[in-house]
């Protein structure tokens, strides 16, 4: 039986879990229960699955991670508020499934340093299949890593006919059912961005090893190419309880979790290259990775506010790259202390409202 702390037990992520762990009660239990602000979803959860500690708020979510005993800490925040929960979790020794990638990606290698070796086990679909495909061969058989991407809901259109699109359209995501940050991040390609800063962080491959190609399906989660040419992909369903029953057992399976592929019917799977003219979110994220320090914690912040502020139509759409890589690109770089990433990203917020504010005004 593992003892499992929920973080973000409302959302996508949080509620999927709660749906494995109730499908296999003989094999989870719920210890622990936090999220934002949603008292009632979570009261609601608590009394279902017995669960006698709540928490809301990050602090509050930290603080819970470092009372209660558990062998599983689940970390499906949204946002870099995560961080804190993140290293408390790592603190307490238990075993952190990471869907939180904003987390690792600001905090870098102060959240690396922080973990025992295979302590971290990613839930980012992209990343557990990697992990997955890495149960085969050693680090120095490994040439490079193959992110896929869906696209998003504007894959194919030219960045100019992207300037008046609605929050609506980019909450339109053709293939996953998520949150309000990751699907927006998704329709810009910032999600892949993140995705290539966080597996790099994960899976010590230098950036130029690590690629990204267009997959519309999303059922090829992701790829590694070996030193002999050979390729192992992950393939399932775009379905995230197969990643988090990973997350909360690894290395063991949780038969039934998910529905295999269906080989009955003819399908195809496609592999087009990223069109990095029209979404340069990704060769951005790779400059502030590879510039390091607290580049990635800027880079994230920057992006979390230019977010919000298009839902809340200060915005447009083409303004939430341009605010990013105005303020990365505006940034002096810092130590990559914890202090120092805290300080990086309440500047880089502050910079990214100004700017913002300037293109409302
Ligand atoms: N959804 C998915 O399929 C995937 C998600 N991820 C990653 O997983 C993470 C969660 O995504 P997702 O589940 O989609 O997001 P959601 O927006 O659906 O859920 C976010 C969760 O975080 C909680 N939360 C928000 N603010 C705080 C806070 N300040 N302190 C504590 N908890 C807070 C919310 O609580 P409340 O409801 O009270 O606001 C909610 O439970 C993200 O990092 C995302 O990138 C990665 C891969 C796939
Ligand atoms: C399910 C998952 O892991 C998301 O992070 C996913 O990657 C979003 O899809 P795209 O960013 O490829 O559109
Ligand atoms: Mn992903």
């Amino acid at each position: 039986m593992r003892d499992v702390i929920i973080l973000g037990s409302t959302g996508s992520i949080g509620v999927q879990a709660l749906d494995v762990i109730a499908a296999n009660p003989d094999r989870f239990r719920v210890v622990g229960l936090a999220a934002g602000s949603n008292r009632a979803a979570v009261a609601e959860q608590a009394a279902a699955f017995r669960v006698e500690h709540t928490a809301f708020g990050a602090e509050e979510s930290a603080a819970l991670v470092r009372d209660v005993r558990a062998d599983v800490v689940l970390n499906g925040i949204t946002g870099s508020v995560g961080l804190g929960p993140t290293l408390a979790a790592l603190e307490s020794g238990a075993t952190l499934a990471l869907a939180n990638k904003e987390s690792l990606i600001v905090g870098g290698e102060l959240v690396t340093a922080a973990a025992a070796p295979g302590q971290i086990v990613p839930v980012d679909s992209e990343h557990s299949a990697i992990a997955q495909a890495l149960r085969s061969g050693t680090p120095e058989e490994v040439r490079r890593l193959v992110l896929t991407a869906s696209g998003g809901p504007f894959r194919g259109r030219s960045r100019d006919s992207l300037a008046s699109v609605t929050p609506r359209e980019a909450l339109a995501h053709p293939t996953w059912d998520m949150g309000l940050v990751v699907t927006t991040n998704s329709s810009t390609l910032v999600n892949k961005g993140l995705e290539v800063i966080e597996a790099h962080l994960l899976f010590d491959v230098p950036y130029d090893r690590i690629d990204v190609t267009v997959h519309p399906q999303s059922i090829v989660h992701s790829m590694v190419e070996f030193v002999d040419g050979s390729t192992i992909a992950q393939a399932s369903p775009p379905d995230m309880r197969l990643p988090i029953s990973l997350g909360l057992d690894w290395p063991n399976r949780v038969a039934g979790v998910g529905a295999p592929l269906d080989w009955s019917t003819a399908s195809q799977w496609t592999f087009e290259p990223l069109d990095e003219a029209a979404f340069p979110a990704v060769a951005l994220a790779k400059r502030v990775g590879e510039a390091g320090g607290t580049y990635p914690a800027v880079f994230n912040a920057a992006n979390e506010q230019a977010v919000l502020a298009f839902h809340e139509g200060r915005v447009g759409y083409l303004g939430i790259l341009d605010t990013v890589e105005r303020v990365v690109d505006s940034h002096d770089g810092g130590e990559l202390t914890l202090e120092g990433v805290l300080e990086a990203e309440r500047w880089a917020r502050r910079a990214a409202d100004s700017l913002l504010s300037a293109s409302a005004g």
